[in-house]
């Protein structure tokens, strides 16, 4: 079997806010290609992992590699395209309100590339539409958009440069269960169509459910068990049994059975397409 290529190796890491240790001796690694949904309890270190891993907050201490290069010690030229290949929805979408929605899908290619402005306007249109936005969206501002279309041009944005990475922080907070459900299906499409690495962090069951290949939970400062969710829901810990078996939980799992007796794609169809068929 060949083995699969880790893109983000974070080993013994060490988060620390004044007296506050957030995390201690936390590890995870994520393979090329896979959907991780990170949980945990409300406070218990998701963001920070997420801007550690992407470099907008200093460890106390361990390392982080992404994309095979160790990003606390790697020269400024060569860290700063290695985030170049990582693209970050932020939870509440962190676009500029005074710029147009295509505007802020071309901010990191013009930080990036020099490119004449009809190029980009069509990059950011395509962007755009890859996000699942109808054209005219483009045109907007912020303002306007409803909060599943800011989730969108926010999606867009951080496609802008065909990352090899999503951070995606809380994707489907505040969408309604329909808007939600479609946020999900658009990410499993786009890691299909475009290849695409996902970190995940969400407090929604049913993209656990849905889309993610393996769950990482977050409890006591550390990455508690990471694996598949047959797995994680099983896992002897009384946070991850609440988390899991409370009637959230159970209501999750009873509509990804339901969505796969419909032929949709749900978490369990797709570990079952990528394992291994035995003789
Ligand atoms: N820049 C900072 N300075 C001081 N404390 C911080 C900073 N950033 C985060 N923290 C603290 O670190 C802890 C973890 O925060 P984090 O935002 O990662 O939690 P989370 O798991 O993402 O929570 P939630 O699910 O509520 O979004 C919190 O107690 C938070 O107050």
């Amino acid at each position: 079997m060949t083995e699969r290529e880790k893109v983000i190796e974070v080993r013994n890491l060490r988060n620390q806010f004044g007296a506050q240790v957030v995390h201690d001796h936390l590890d995870l690694d994520v393979y090329r290609g896979e959907i991780v949904g990170v949980v945990g309890g409300s406070g218990s270190g998701k963001s920070v992992l997420l801007r550690s891993i992407i470099g907008l907050n200093r460890p106390a201490a361990g390392s982080v590699t992404l994309l095979g290069e160790d990003m606390m010690r790697v020269a400024d030229a060569r860290r700063a395209q290695i985030e170049s290949r990582c693209g970050v929805l932020f939870q509440n979408g962190a676009l500029f309100s005074s710029l147009t929605v295509a505007d802020n899908v071309a901010v990191p290619l013009r930080e990036h590339y020099r490119l004449p402005l009809a190029l980009m306007q069509r990059l950011a249109n395509l962007k755009i539409a890859l996000a699942g936005l109808p054209a005219e969206a483009g045109a907007k501002f912020p303002s306007e958009l409803s909060g599943g279309m800011v989730k969108r041009a926010a999606l867009a944005r951080s496609l802008a440069l065909d990352p090899d990475i999503l951070f995606l922080d809380e994707p489907t907070a505040g969408l309604d269960p329909i808007g939600a459900a479609a946020f999900d299906q658009l990410i499993l499409t786009l890691r299909e169509s475009l290849g695409l690495t996902v970190f995940l962090i969400t407090h929604d069951l049913d993209t656990l459910y849905t889309i993610c290949d393996r769950v990482a939970v977050l409890s006591q400062k550390r990455v508690l068990v990471a694996d598949t969710l047959a797995r994680v829901e099983n896992y002897d810990d009384t946070w991850i049994r609440e988390y899991f078996q409370g009637p959230r939980g159970r209501a999750a799992e009873a509509a990804a059975e339901i969505a796969a007796t419909r032929g949709e794609r749900t978490s369990k169809s797709i570990a079952a397409e990528a394992a291994p068929t035995k003789n």
